[in-house]
This record gives C-alpha cells, structure tokens and sequence, in this order.
C-alpha cells in the first residue's frame, strides 16, 4: 500500500505563521473510532496481547541498511537541536519505517516503571498487530496525531501516550514516522507539534541531501525572519526554472501540485533573476500574482564551490604528462565489435547531433537518458560511447533491469556480504554497480526496476558510495551511468511508477534515438547493416528494388528486425541478388499490415467505380511495372502496390 501526502488546505497567507494545524478535536475523535473499527476487524479484541512480529536481527541491518539516508539524517541533523527536551523528560523518540518496523530510537530506553513497553529495534507497530497506536494509525491514516492512553485499543498499551507523525520522501511517498512516547502526562500540542516539526524537518533534510550539488533550492516564508526555519516552503528548481522537487509546506501553502510548473508560474519573477540574485540576500516577491514572500535562493553548492580556474585566462597549456585514464582510444584499440561513433548514422542530422553531444558529455560528470523504442540499437550506441571515450580501458557494464528478477536486482546491483541473505553466495558479491567502477554503468530499461531500489540506487548516486546488502562497509563509485528505457518515464513518474527525483538525477543529457522507420537515413543506414553483415560472411548483394522495399517496410522492431530479416534472406539466397521470395513471411505481415494502415480512410486519386486492384494493374502496365509511379499515380502507398503485385504473383 502506498500513502501519498494529506493535503491540509490552508486557506490564508498567514498560515505559515500558525502552520501546526494539529487535527480538530472531532477530526480526533473521528481518527480514533475509525482505528478501533479497524482493530475489531483484525479480529483484535482489548485483552489480546500485542504482537510486534519482531523481525530477526539480519532483516533488521538490511532494513537499517536501506533506510540509511533516512536513519542518519534523522540521528545527525534532527535529534541534537532536541536533546535538551529529551534529557529533561522521560520520553523516547522512535523512527520507524513505512511498515512501522522500529529503526532507532533514542532517549529514554526504559518508561519510569521499567515495563516492557515493546518500543524496540525491530519490533513492528502496526494497528493489526498492536491495536491503535500512534505509530500505526499514523502510518494508516498518513497524518499526525497523538494517541492517548485510553485511546489505544489493546488494554496492554493503555499506560503510555504516543505523538506521530509520517515523513514523506521527496517523490512524496511515505517513507515512515517520528514518534514521541512516553507514559507519563505529554501535553497534547507541545508534544504534537514537536513531533510534526521533527519530521517536517527530516523531509526539508532529505530535500536538501537529494538536491542541494545540482539544484538551486528556494525558501520562501511571509516572515523574513522564519525564512530559514522548517516552516518555510522550498522549491527545487533546474537550471530552465523548473520545479523538480517541493516540500510540504510549498504544496500546502501555494495549495497546488507544482510538479514541473516553471518559477515563473508562481513568483513574478524568472530564473534569470533569480541565478543572478547575490548569495543569501531575500527578495520580496508575489506569488499567484496574491500573495506576498520574502524568498531565498541557495544556488548549486558545486556551483558555490567554484573556484577560479586560472588555466580559463591566458596561453594556459596543460602538462605533458596528462593522465592515462584521460586519453580517448586510437581507432585501433576499438574493439571489432564496437561500431565506430561515425557509423552510427548515414546522414540523419538528428542522429548526427545526438551522437556528438553524448560523446562530449561522456567526458562530464552528467549521466545520460536515452529513450528509444525496443531494437532501436540503444546498447549499441552505448557500446560506441563507452570505447570512445577515457573510460575505454575500464568496464562496460549493461544491466538490463527488466532480465533480473525484481527480488535479485538489489543484491544483483549493490551486492551482498557473504551470509546476507537465505540463497546468498557463500562468497558474497562485489555487485554490478561496483564491478563498472571507474567505467560505464548501463542500465537499460530502467523503467522496470522496482520502486524499492529505485531509492537504494538513488542513493548510491547521491552519495556515490555503495554499501553491499548485510555490510556496514561503503565503497566508494566512480561510474559513468548511462539509462535507457523504452517507456515515457515523466508519465511514468507522473503515475507514482518511477521515482521523480531518480529521474532527475538519471537525466542529464536526455536522447532521443529514433524508430528506425523515422530515420532519414533509412536506406543509406539499410544499406550499412547489409553489408556490415556481408563483411562478416558473403552474401547476396541489394539491388534498387530491394532497398525499396525494405525502405518501405515499418520496421516495428526497428534494427533488431532489420538485421534478423536480412540474415534470414541471405541466408537462402544462393543467387548473386537478395529477391522478396527469400525475406522470412512475418516481414510481409508487417509490410501487409502497414499498407492496410497506410490506406485506411484515404481513397485512391480515380474518382471512377473502378476498383483499386484494377486501377493498380492498369497503372502498373502504364507504368511498365514501375512501382513508384504507380503508387503515386493510384493516389496509395507503394506497400499497396507491392502488396498487389505479390498476391498476382502467388497466384
Ligand atoms: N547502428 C547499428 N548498426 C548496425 N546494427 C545495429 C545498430 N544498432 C543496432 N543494431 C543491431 O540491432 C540489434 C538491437 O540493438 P540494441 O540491442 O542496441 O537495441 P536496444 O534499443 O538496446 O533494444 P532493447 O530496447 O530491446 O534493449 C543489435 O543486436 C544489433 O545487431
């Protein structure tokens, strides 16, 4: 189950100076009924004794492991500004995951009548295990709210209050909840409020984590001086000015999906003026042309970091010995294989620009995004890519992600320590991740890698160090990260499928590789793969007619297709010409197809009752069998021409 973010609707701009908007006490009330209805269909009764299904210890590190970025934000940046409260009360604070397996806690270990209170590392806290809880029915609700002792559902919890709220990732996904328990008096708001103030600040971390190398971040409060608490509402923005990422408060206040909205579209202002604002210095700006903000910018810190490079200015030349790694490969050491970056296309200016620019940005540290449909020769051209650039001497390393079992592409990627898992190898494994250190990583169809790893990878590339599954130990990556994917991955985020931040830390460069029906070197690029294949064994030759046809053809299965259909007819030709009869029959089927599409709705240019068959054989013999004109002067494609005369000929 996934639980987006409650939306609390405030309807003023003064809400950012009350924004603990805790719920009303019959919205309370409400909360609680609905938690014991649900606890009574569990089948719970209040005699039954909880059961927090507590998870063995190596499931724990695993989940301690995935959940890392969460656990040391949480412990580095949130609980020291609360370790005064906490060691003056006799209080926990609880981290949980999105299931309500216990993560950390810290404070009080023990409550005052040293009870067993089940607040424990591993332990679960689910409604259907522990009746109403703060934890659980925070996590099933997906808001704040505290639970008092009377109000827990299992008699056995009823000596303790509990304050939850849920902490909500960057892509808005539940990702779990702060808890403050304790079971001596905790005053409803104080306690409430603190808590909401603890998650809403893990999120703005876990923004600022995710995003603050590359992106500019912007805070924006009605009150200058709250700019830079948790209350302010923070806008991730690229390099055009689009919203790439927001934290709760910004969607609240602006009371909107800002998803990929430009700056412009909120504040009365552009991302020109907003790039060149100095460092740290507020404007005053409008938003939604109503409501007035003072409003930060944080550019990039890779951008802050920027020192002067004195080798920009004056007759600057770079030492003789430059590096090994540095050096792009001599035609000569590119393996056979590989087809040469120059050949990848045959006169598409598209295509042309597109392969220049990938092999400029393979020498920068901005990963690339190809979209291609299936067979368009993605893994081809990165192939080209890898052994053209420095990195020709490390590894290429293709993942498809779609190939792995969803529950191996963690371990698979990432690796695991020996013993990490039942069905692990006793040896452990480095991982692919690792084992395309310092070369290329490819992951192609990387639309089809589970949510859960998604994060992890997100991670690795946030941090660019990998930590084996079962391992504490992080190994530091440098890879060249290159995805591919066949599906429309903004729609795909749009739909909750794939996660928005790893897709913008994924996309860099973004490419376009296009249907080979779409090329407009179609036939030179026909002609190459033809005799590519005849340099590796003789075969028929092309002539006009054919490469006609095969021009024509709509090639759904785009290179992949071309080549298979190519080497099955030169394989029964044993004439010196490659002739239709030898091409395998599903390449007419298309063709067929193709044809009954190209002219469905469309009638031939004879207004006469002649039918078509008649009109195509009568402009044939006009035409003395050439296809071309007949198709043009029949008002059809010339599929419906071949199409004919194929059907005259079989019979
Ligand atoms: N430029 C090219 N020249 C010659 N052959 C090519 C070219 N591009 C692709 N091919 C051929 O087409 C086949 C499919 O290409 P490739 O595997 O790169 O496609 P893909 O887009 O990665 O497919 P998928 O999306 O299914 O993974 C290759 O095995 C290769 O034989």
């Amino acid at each position: 189950m996934t639980i987006k973010k409650q939306e609390e609707t405030i309807g003023d701009d003064t809400a950012m100076l009350r924004p603990n908007v805790n719920l009303t006490d019959e919205e309370h009330k409400q909360q609680i009924e609905a938690s014991w209805y649900r606890c009574e269909q569990f089948g719970l009764e209040h005699a039954t004794e909880p059961n927090f299904s507590t998870l063995p210890s190596g499931e724990l590190n695993d989940l301690r492991d995935q959940h890392r970025s969460l656990l040391e934000t949480t412990e580095n940046e949130i609980i020291p500004y609360y370790e005064n409260i906490l060691s003056n009360s006799a209080c926990m604070i609880v981290l949980a995951d999105r299931q309500g397996h216990v993560l950390n806690t810290w404070g009080q270990k023990r409550f005052g009548r040293g009870q067993y209170h089940g607040l424990v590392e591993g332990n679960q806290w689910t409604e259907q295990g522990v009746g109403t809880n703060a934890i659980g029915t925070a996590l099933i609700s997906g808001r704040a709210i505290q639970v008092g002792r009377d109000e827990h559902f299992l008699r056995a919890n009823r000596y303790m209050v509990g304050s939850a709220s849920p902490i909500f990732d960057t892509g808005n996904e539940l990702l779990g909840v702060l808890d403050i328990s304790s079971d001596a008096y905790l005053p409803q708001d104080h306690t409430l409020g603190m808590v909401k103030l603890m998650s809403l600040s893990v999120e703005n971390r876990l923004i600022f984590t995710a995003f603050q190398q590359d992106h500019f971040i912007l805070s924006f409060n009605t009150n200058l001086t709250s700019l830079d608490s948790h209350w302010s509402g923070l806008l991730v923005l690229d390099d055009r000015g689009t919203i790439i990422s927001a934290n709760r408060r910004a969607e609240v206040v602006l009371a909107r999906d800002l998803s990929l909205l430009n700056i412009s579209q909120i504040f009365d202002c552009d991302m020109r003026e907003i790039k060149n604002q100095p460092l740290h210095m507020p404007m005053k700006l409008r938003a939604l042309g109503r409501y007035q903000f003072y409003v930060k910018a944080l550019p990039p810190v890779t951008q802050v970091m920027k020192v002067p490079d004195y080798r920009t200015s004056g007759h600057y030349q770079a030492p003789a010995a430059s590096l090994p790694s540095q050096e792009a490969p001599l035609p000569s050491q590119i393996p056979d294989n590989v087809i040469p970056l120059d050949e990848l296309e045959h006169g598409d200016e598209r295509v042309r620009r597109t392969v220049k620019q990938a092999h400029k940005i393979m020498e920068k540290d901005i990963p690339i995004l190809i979209h291609g449909e299936t067979g368009a020769g993605k893994e081809i051209f990165v192939r080209s890519l890898h052994y053209h650039s420095s990195r020709y001497k490390e590894m290429l390393v293709a993942v498809n992600c779609a190939a792995i079992p969803a529950e191996l592409v963690e371990s698979e990627l990432f690796g695991y320590e020996k013993g990490a898992f039942t069905g692990a190898q006793t040896k452990g494994s480095i991982g692919l991740i690792r084992r395309a250190h310092k070369g290329t990583l490819f992951l192609d169809e990387i639309g089809e890698m589970p949510i859960a790893v998604q994060s992890r990878l997100l991670r690795v590339l946030q941090e660019r160090v990998v930590t084996p599954l079962g391992s504490t130990e992080a190994y530091p990556v440098d890879v060249k990260l290159i995805s591919a994917t066949n599906r429309h991955l903004k729609e795909e985020v749009a739909e909750g499928r794939f996660r928005q931040d790893l897709y913008y830390r994924i996309s860099g460069l973004n490419i376009e590789l296009p249907a080979l029906k779409l090329r407009q070197d179609k036939r030179e690029l026909i002609a190459y793969v033809h005799e590519r294949l005849r340099a590796e064994e003789p075969g028929p030759a092309l002539t006009e007619a054919m490469l006609d046809l095969l021009e024509e053809h709509p090639w759904p299965g785009n290179m992949r297709q071309l080549v298979h259909v190519l080497k099955v007819g030169m394989a029964m030709a044993d004439e010196d010409e490659l002739e239709e009869w030898h091409l395998p029959d599903d390449f007419f089927d298309d063709l067929n197809n193709s044809a009954d599409q190209d002219d469905a709705g469309v009638s031939h240019s004879d207004t006469s009752k002649e039918p078509i068959e008649e009109t195509i054989a009568r402009l044939l013999e006009e035409h003395q069998g050439n296809v071309s004109r007949t198709a043009k002067a029949a008002g059809v494609s010339r599929n419906t021409v071949y199409k004919y005369v194929r059907q005259n000929t079989d019979s």
